[in-house]
């Protein structure tokens, strides 16, 4: 039996559409995100890629003149009908940028900004969470001794997985990443790369990635997107090894993008 059968989908995409006005920049996307998976979506630029990833938690419903149309079902729940808890969404839901881009607070509050948010007042209880969403990053170590110093005191690389470390405190279901390691060096690359694939034991994971290198190490399945619409989804290996479209064959051997 495939793995497709067996896994518990997150999110399945049922002719989904988005519109910026009168650009059509997500069209008729029908397929699924499996969990405990990496899916990684490729493309050159402007596909569509982080408006996809975006609409897995809504970030760009109150963008000026967007339009979706379709269904995301998250847990079988449409989450383009309007009764969605955003709030609720994007605690379950949470999301890594580009750029670390911790706020201008300590280490330990940038953690505990979240769970702060949703209720969680108890010294006691914040420490444990900032310590577990610490160690889940493998960033502990390196900043246990120092919690109350300020975020922007940390390297690139650090501040990344301070990022990584504040999405996984309110304990999510599933992480976005947009690109987390494009603003970074090789060695805190890797870095980010072997947490990925530390973290898929415990949560789903979407990546948007400009690095096909990368997606071909970290990922689970691989979606090539090309002008707004799915050109394939697969296994990962397959992806790269035997696409089936031709399309995607010319973008992954680099004949253009
Ligand atoms: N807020 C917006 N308003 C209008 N058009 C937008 C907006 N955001 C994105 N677009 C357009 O939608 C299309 C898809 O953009 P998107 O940023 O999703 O692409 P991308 O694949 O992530 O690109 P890149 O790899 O360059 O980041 C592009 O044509 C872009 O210009």
């Amino acid at each position: 039996m495939s793995a497709v059968a067996t896994t518990k989908t997150v999110f399945n995409m049922n002719d989904l559409n988005l519109w910026y006005g009168e650009h059509h920049a997500l069209k008729n996307l029908n397929f699924s995100i499996y969990d405990h998976e990496v899916t990684a979506i490729i493309g050159p630029s402007g596909c569509g890629k982080s408006t996809f990833i975006k609409t897995l938690n809504l970030m760009n419903k109150t963008v000026p003149g967007v339009k979706m149309s379709g269904e995301i079902n998250y847990n079988n729940q449409n989450i383009l009908n309007s009764k969605v808890d955003l709030v609720e969404l994007r605690k379950n839901v949470g999301m890594v940028f580009q750029k670390g881009n911790p706020f201008p607070q300590s280490i330990y509050d940038n953690v505990a900004y979240g769970p702060r948010v949703h209720g969680t007042k108890k010294k006691q209880v914040l420490d444990e969470i900032v310590e577990k969403s610490l160690k889940d990053v493998a960033l502990w170590d390196e900043v246990k001794d120092r919690l109350k110093a300020p975020a922007l005191g940390l390297s690139g690389g650090q501040q990344q997985r301070l990022c990584i470390a504040r999405a996984l405190a309110t304990k999510p279901e599933v992480v976005l990443m947009d690109e987390p390691t494009s603003a970074l060096d090789p060695i805190s690359t890797l870095k980010i790369e072997e947490l990925v694939l530390e973290l898929k034991k415990q949560y789903t994971i979407v990546m948007v990635t400009h690095n096909m290198q990368q997606a071909a190490r970290v990922s689970d399945k691989t979606a090539f997107f090309l002008m707004g619409e799915l050109v394939e989804i697969n296994d990962t290996e397959q992806v790269f090894s035997n696409p089936t479209d031709q399309r995607t064959e010319d973008y992954i051997t680099g004949r253009f993008g």
